[in-house]
């Protein structure tokens, strides 16, 4: 493959990666909570946090929750597609997706207990 269409193939995944993050910053309004959330603690980090392997462990700990509400967001979209009907698989395939959201908030609440409490 050329330089050329390399590029032209990281641009398209890029530009549909944004047309993502617009999306579901347009349609779920939990995705703009997250993202409030991670945006504060970002800043936070960036003002309180001086060493900069806790302040990336603070931001890399805020993209894993986006990424996994947009994960979410994809797995909910997919069900809805399939089905609109109550069924036990949808049910598991939502509720899984949504516990990455948990998980990964959790990880966000553990980082920053471990960057201020662990010397
Ligand atoms: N087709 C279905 N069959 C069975 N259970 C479902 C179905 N759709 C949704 N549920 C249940 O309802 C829950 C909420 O689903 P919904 O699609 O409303 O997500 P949501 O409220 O938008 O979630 P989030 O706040 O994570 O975006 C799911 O986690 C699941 O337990």
């Amino acid at each position: 493959m050329g330089p050329g269409r390399m590029i032209k193939l990281i641009y398209s995944k890029f530009r549909y990666s944004v047309d993502g993050i617009h999306e579901t910053w347009l349609t779920e309004p939990s995705f703009r909570q997250w993202l409030a959330l991670v945006l504060l603690s970002d800043i936070c980090a960036l003002l309180f946090l001086t060493d900069g392997l806790r302040i990336m462990i603070i931001i890399g700990s805020g993209f894993l929750l986006l990424a996994s509400e947009l994960i979410n967001t994809a797995v909910e979209a997919a069900v809805d597609l399939v089905t609109k009907e109550e069924h036990v698989l949808a049910k598991k395939a939502k509720d899984a997706a949504s516990a990455t959201t948990l998980l990964t908030f959790l990880t966000l609440v553990s980082s920053w207990l471990l960057v201020l409490f662990y010397q």
